[in-house]
């Protein structure tokens, strides 16, 4: 996947920092802290974007959905995996082809 995806450039950050000093970076803190932690924050961020989605808060569900995959990224990093290991599975999913050509199909 291309660099230039914002998501892909986050990862990148968040591999290097993973290692890093607490005192000055958050992913390194987060980690210090382990992986239940991150997966607590991920959590904790889902809820937050579940709750500006119900009270129909769009600024507040954009934001929250950043914080979110943000949060995701670190577990997957944390974990040795990476948004790569989340694209081979969707198109490893039964469908998700069909569904591609379907959406590419004009009307
Ligand atoms: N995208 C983000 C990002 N999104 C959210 N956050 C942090 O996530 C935290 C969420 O806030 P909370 O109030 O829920 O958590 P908290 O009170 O700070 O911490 P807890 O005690 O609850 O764990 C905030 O501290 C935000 O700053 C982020 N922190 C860092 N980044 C990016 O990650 C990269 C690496 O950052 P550093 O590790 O800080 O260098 C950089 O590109 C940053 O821009």
């Amino acid at each position: 996947m291309a660099d230039t995806d914002p998501l892909d450039q986050l990862q990148a950050v968040i591999r290097t920092r993973l290692g890093g000093d607490p005192a000055t970076s958050y992913v390194a803190k987060l980690h210090s802290r382990g992986r239940a932690k991150i997966a607590q924050k991920v959590g904790e961020e889902a809820v937050e974007t579940v709750i500006a989605a119900i009270a129909d808060d769009r600024e507040g569900l954009v934001s929250e959905s950043a914080d979110l995959l943000f949060h995701l990224l670190v577990l997957l990093a944390d974990a040795g995996l990476s948004l790569d290991d989340v694209r081979a599975e969707l198109h490893r999913r039964e469908g998700l082809s069909g569904i591609a050509e379907k959406a590419a199909r004009p009307r």
